[in-house]
């Protein structure tokens, strides 16, 4: 598919990327900063128009169909977007609503999407008053409200506590294993990819420069870490001023 981004500027932020995503994997999409994969992932969610190039997402053709592919995906950005002031589970029902559900239905898809995210009991809170783990729910409960096939997390555990991200390592795991959705995710954290992802795709500069399952990717005894490092080498990318 070849998408590309270059920004006005002329940076060139994705250069070529081909990917493929099976239905009902779980992918990690790692890479240092500034590597592209923000941008891959917002052109994959029909967020930014690439510069050439196209891809199928969640069957239906990005530049030819783009409301098509926007029906079948669900989008939690980095840091989510959780409004401080308004109770979250208010406004998913609101969101239902837009997504074309009646009242009652929309109340009843809040309260089955919040029990299944361990949220039960957290109708009146606002999200000022959320911890960071319930915040982090709430933004996959927005994610996930409309039933999609493939769900975009743009690092979904940053800043949480081992016991927050595990947690939320089993949601996503149940999603993919009782409703068969496919989850595409980016992540720093290496022990993360490697106990959640089904495969890894590794982009550096701008282009994929490895894949595969993480036991594949691990040859020789290295860790996770060992390996990414191998392959995106250790200068600092924000010093070098890429
Ligand atoms: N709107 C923009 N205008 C100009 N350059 C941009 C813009 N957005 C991103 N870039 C540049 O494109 C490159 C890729 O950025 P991108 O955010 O996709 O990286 P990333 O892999 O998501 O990084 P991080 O891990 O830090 O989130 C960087 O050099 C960045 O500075």
């Amino acid at each position: 598919m070849g998408l590309s981004k270059t920004f006005k500027g002329g940076v060139e932020a994705v250069g070529g990327v081909d990917l493929t995503v099976e239905r009902g994997e779980i992918v990690g999409f790692l890479g240092p900063n500034g590597a592209g994969k923000t941008t891959t992932m917002r052109m994959l969610t029909t967020l930014l128009p690439p510069t050439s190039g196209t891809a199928t997402v969640a069957g239906h053709d990005l530049l030819a169909d783009p409301r098509g592919v926007r029906r079948r995906i669900g989008y939690v950005s980095q840091g989510g977007g959780i409004n401080p002031v308004a109770p979250p589970a208010r406004e998913l029902e609101l969101q239902a609503m837009l997504y074309g559900m009646r009242r009652e239905e929309a109340r009843a898809r809040t309260r089955e999407v919040m029990t299944r995210l361990d949220l039960a009991g957290l109708e009146d809170r606002p999200g000022g008053a959320l911890s960071g783990g319930q915040r982090r729910r709430f933004d996959l409960a927005f994610g996930m409200l409309h039933r999609p096939a493939l769900l975009f997390l743009d690092e979904p555990t940053t800043g949480l506590d081992p016991q927050s991200r595990a947690n939320l390592w089993d949601h996503i795991r149940a999603l993919r294993d009782e409703h068969g959705v496919t989850v595409f995710l980016t992540t720093h954290y290496l022990d993360e990819a490697d106990a959640l992802c089904d495969r890894l795709l590794i982009i550096d500069h701008g282009r994929i420069v490895a894949e595969g399952a993480p036991a594949e990717l691990k040859t020789g005894g290295r860790t996770l870490d060992e390996v990414f490092l191998d392959i995106t080498g250790r200068s600092l990318r924000e010093e070098a001023g890429v």
